[in-house]
């Protein structure tokens, strides 16, 4: 079994998917919150933003990949309609149970699927739009899953990837103050688990740049790959079509 990175830990890649795995059950009750809490409500600018991008309307069929919570899922089904298909998918149930018991709560029946992204129960050209938001850095194999996104994606069709980024040069201090000292105080003050926190400010830190990732996703069979920065760099979205 090959190594892999677990944060800053090097562990074989069997490790990290259990230690990922270990991560989400620990924090799904308490994910929304503490989401509001260490953005300061920036995530919802950053989804709606990704909303905005996704060239979804009704009728259109959309896979929301890690979907967790079910926010992106959410605001995909409002715009797809009753004649769309959107899809709430994750490989951790505890999320995927809490996401589904909100969209519910919120009058939204749509299929919950747990699934690896790296090996999709779906046919090849089938979705409008592919979407993964904080969740592809929790990958073992992001290759693999990038793949898999640009097999079921039609022609013409496109993959949003929301994504910690890296940062603009002088963010970059204070950003690492903020990451590695108050975040996991933050998380040990609301959700007791400091260490889960550690682990999100880590996998930030290892996972590839902007221009990195956009290679990647060029190197995984999309034709064409751009991305936008917000917040100087904190989080990219990158948009991949497939030709
Ligand atoms: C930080 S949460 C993001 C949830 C949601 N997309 C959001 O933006 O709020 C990351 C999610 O990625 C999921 N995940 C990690 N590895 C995965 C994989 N190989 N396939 C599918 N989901 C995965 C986790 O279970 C977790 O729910």
């Amino acid at each position: 079994m090959a190594d892999t990175h677990f944060g800053f830990k090097t562990v074989d890649e069997n490790e990290k998917a259990q230690k990922v795995a270990g991560v989400f059950h620990s924090v799904a009750q308490k994910y929304d919150v503490m989401n509001d809490l260490m953005s300061g409500g920036l995530h919802r600018i950053w989804k709606h933003f990704t909303i905005a991008q996704s060239g979804v309307r009704e009728g259109s069929r959309v896979l929301d990949i890690a979907a967790g919570t079910g926010d992106l899922t959410k605001a995909f089904a409002k715009k797809a309609g009753k004649s769309g298909e959107v899809w709430h998918t994750d490989i951790n149930s505890s999320m995927l149970q809490v996401g589904r018991d909100r969209l519910l709560d919120a009058g939204f029946v749509v299929p919950s699927l747990l699934c690896d992204a790296e090996k999709l129960p779906f046919p090849d050209n089938y979705f409008d739009c592919v979407s993964v938001a904080f969740g592809l850095r929790n990958m073992t194999h992001k290759d693999a899953a990038l793949s898999e996104m640009c097999r079921v994606l039609k022609p013409g069709g496109r993959l949003l990837v929301l994504e910690f980024s890296k940062v603009w040069g002088p963010l970059k201090m204070p950003y690492d103050f903020y990451s590695f000292k108050l975040l996991p105080m933050m998380g040990k003050l609301v959700a007791d688990d400091p260490e889960s926190y550690q682990y999100l400010a880590e996998s930030i830190r290892m996972h590839p740049d902007q221009d990195t990732l956009k290679e990647m996703m060029l190197a995984s069979g999309f034709g064409v790959v751009n991305y936008h920065n917000l917040t100087g760099g904190v989080v990219a979205l990158h948009k991949g079509f497939k030709l």
